[in-house]
């Protein structure tokens, strides 16, 4: 372990200082795309207007034979597009594989200048980060970069769950961490063959009435992920880094897509990934904060004063603890309105109604 005197030194001679807080941007969607995939790249300068996060992803679901082009396609993409004010994010190869060494060294040297965070597939535990934290810094000091770029892991395997916590807490370049629900299951050894959402098979029933076992006794699907998603958000908290929900691969099942997505919101995430355009909306929808909850936080904390006491709104108690809930919403819709006027609007409008 690195001694809290010297954490936030450059691991590098002439590598940028590390950052001492996470920026809290908005990223209700981390949009991945292939960039070997011509329909997909000719998408991209119009996805940049729409999304939070666009992420050029060089590992799972990019063939083998289509790596090279991957990685030269987002560099060209980095090169000739500009992205305003929406992140661009790569997830790069494996740390076992045969292609990360390259993926690190073209892409921090070519676009380190044009990257915010560089995503790290199946982490294991701190070893891995501290591994990509130096090799990041040499990279950064021979290219010049003056902003060093942030690590985003994705917790799917078994020992990355277990080591949530030290991963998180890892380097001061962790921004955050993304369920990854299908490589997890996986590294489990879990029964499942899907990416991401439930299981018609994962429930629980409720008890026989007298001897008859068979009617009248309901089913309630549970949420496989459940467990995972919220320690990875306590880890995030603990270590003041972002925790996001992962894939959700049934596209056409949108339903399904957005009560996935909404769990993780309410239980602290926040974003997701999104695979195809169709989830982009969706995101958007969930991740935002409702106009009334923004509205009733703005109320709340307006009528709470200097944050301390109890008052009574609506007929519900409200104290210190429920204001800093309220602040909590109020703050992401304040952020989340500078990048989107029509939240803002709706925000501002909710809250007159509310107050009047
Ligand atoms: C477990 C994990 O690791 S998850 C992360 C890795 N996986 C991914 O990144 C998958 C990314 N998404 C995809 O590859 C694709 O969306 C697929 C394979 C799921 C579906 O692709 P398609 O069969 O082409 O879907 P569909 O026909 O509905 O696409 C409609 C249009 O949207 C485009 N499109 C689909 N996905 C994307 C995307 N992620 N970004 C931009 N454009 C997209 C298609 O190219 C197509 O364009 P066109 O109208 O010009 O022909
Ligand atoms: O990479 C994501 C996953 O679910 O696996
Ligand atoms: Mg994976």
């Amino acid at each position: 372990m690195r001694s809290p005197k010297d954490f936030f030194a450059p691991l590098a001679v002439g590598a940028p200082d590390p950052v001492r807080e996470i920026p809290a941007l908005p990223s209700r969607m981390i949009h991945f795309f292939d960039p070997s995939n011509e329909k997909m790249a000719a998408k991209v300068p119009d996805l940049a207007k729409k999304v939070d996060v666009l992420l050029g992803n060089l590992e799972d679901a990019v063939r083998a034979d289509r790596k090279e082009a991957a990685r030269n396609g987002l560099v060209s993409i980095a090169k000739s597009t500009d992205f305003g004010a929406t992140q661009l994010w790569t997830r790069i190869n494996s740390l076992d594989s045969p292609w990360v060494l390259d993926d690190l060294i073209t892409l921090v040297t070519e676009i380190g200048d044009k990257l915010d965070v560089i995503m790290v597939p199946k982490v294991e535990g701190a070893q891995d980060i501290h591994y990509v934290d130096r090799l990041l810094a040499q990279l950064e000091a021979r290219a010049g970069l003056r902003r060093p770029l942030l690590v985003h892991a994705i917790l799917e395997t078994a020992s990355g769950v277990a080591n949530v916590e030290e991963i998180a807490g890892a380097s001061p370049r962790m921004q955050g961490i993304s369920l990854g629900p299908a490589d997890l299951a996986a590294s489990r050894r879990m029964k499942t063959t899907r990416v991401g959402g439930g299981h018609p098979g994962y429930l629980v029933r409720t008890d026989p009435v007298g001897d008859d076992l068979e009617t009248g006794r309901t089913t309630y699907q549970q949420d496989l992920w459940h467990y995972t998603v919220a320690r990875m958000v306590d880890a995030c908290a603990m270590h003041g880094i972002l925790p996001y929900y992962g894939p959700f691969g049934d596209i056409r099942d949108v339903v399904a897509c957005e009560d996935q997505f909404r769990n993780a919101f309410l239980l602290g995430c926040v974003g997701t990934w999104t695979l195809h355009p169709v989830q982009i909306d969706i995101a958007r929808r969930v991740f935002s904060p409702d106009p009334k909850d923004v509205a009733w936080a703005r109320r709340v904390i307006a009528a709470m004063g200097d944050g301390t006491g109890a008052v009574m709104i609506d007929g519900k108690m409200q104290d210190d603890a429920s204001v800093k809930q309220c602040r909590v919403v109020a703050e992401l819709a304040d952020a989340l309105a500078t990048r989107d006027p029509e939240l803002a609007k709706a925000y501002d409008e909710a809250t007159k109604e509310a107050l009047a």
